[in-house]
């Protein structure tokens, strides 16, 4: 589903934050990814999602080199990633109905085809009876499963998340994984970045993670021995 081959990035200035970094994620696999701030997680997001480019190395999704792809090409393949940002970038002065909606009306459904869309996804994060409230009427977790339905609305195969129980309390975080889970389940491939090596430790997937940009561990987090 997705793979890094020897993928290096210098950002313009000459901060090297990624370097020569290996890993493959299979479908229907779901992953963590961590590492101390700055160490380089936003950077491979950005890369699978193409909003920034590799300086050397490869990015593959689905076997195709996002390097080698047209630019006609792009909004294709960036349709197979679903996105889930921290701070969820909701359309305030929108109905959580619009929110999810917005990616269906960019590819251009319309109608009941759309609605049955919207509502499914609605569905799957437990805020159908909320499709008309306004963001800012819901709460922190509730807006963030608003984010977590406009990301899976057109069923993206990929779903990443960057920190996306960053802001929420445990229960609350719980719950969110716990919608992740059913994603996964039903074979879609999830990486989730965090910081939070405690969820980690709790949810037992394989973990990558990140110092100074180089990759250090690969694998499951050995449990903490209780003292
Ligand atoms: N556009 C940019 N231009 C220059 N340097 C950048 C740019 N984006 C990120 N960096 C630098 O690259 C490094 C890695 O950043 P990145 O955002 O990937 O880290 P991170 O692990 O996601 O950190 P955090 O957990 O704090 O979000 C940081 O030192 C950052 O300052």
């Amino acid at each position: 589903m997705l793979q890094f081959d020897q993928v290096s990035k210098t950002y313009p200035g000459g901060f090297v934050a990624l370097e020569r970094i290996n890993f493959r994620i299979a479908k229907g696999e779901m992953v963590f990814l961590t590492g101390h701030s700055g160490a380089g997680k936003s950077t491979i997001l950005k890369l699978i999602s193409m909003i920034e480019r590799p300086s050397t190395g490869r990015v593959m999704i689905n076997n195709i080199d996002l390097s080698r792809l047209k630019r006609s090409q792009v909004p294709y393949v960036r349709r197979d990633v679903g996105i889930i940002f921290q701070n969820h970038r909701l359309l305030m002065n929108h109905t959580v109905f619009d929110n999810v909606a917005l990616p269906l009306v960019i590819e251009g459904f319309t109608g009941k085809e759309m609605v049955k869309r919207v509502h499914a996804a609605l569905d799957k994060v437990g805020l159908l009876d909320k499709q008309r409230c306004l963001p800012e009427t819901l709460s922190g977790g509730e807006q963030q499963r608003v984010g977590i339905a406009r990301a899976v609305v057109n069923k993206p195969p990929l779903l990443l998340a960057d920190e996306p129980t960053g802001n929420l309390d445990p229960e609350l975080s719980r719950d969110i994984m716990q919608v992740f889970e059913a994603f996964n389940q039903v074979g879609v491939s999830v990486l989730v970045a965090t910081h939070d090596l405690g969820l980690i430790a709790r949810m037992r997937y394989r973990t990558l993670t990140l110092k100074q940009g180089k990759m250090i561990n690969d694998g499951l987090m050995p449990l903490q021995e209780p003292v």
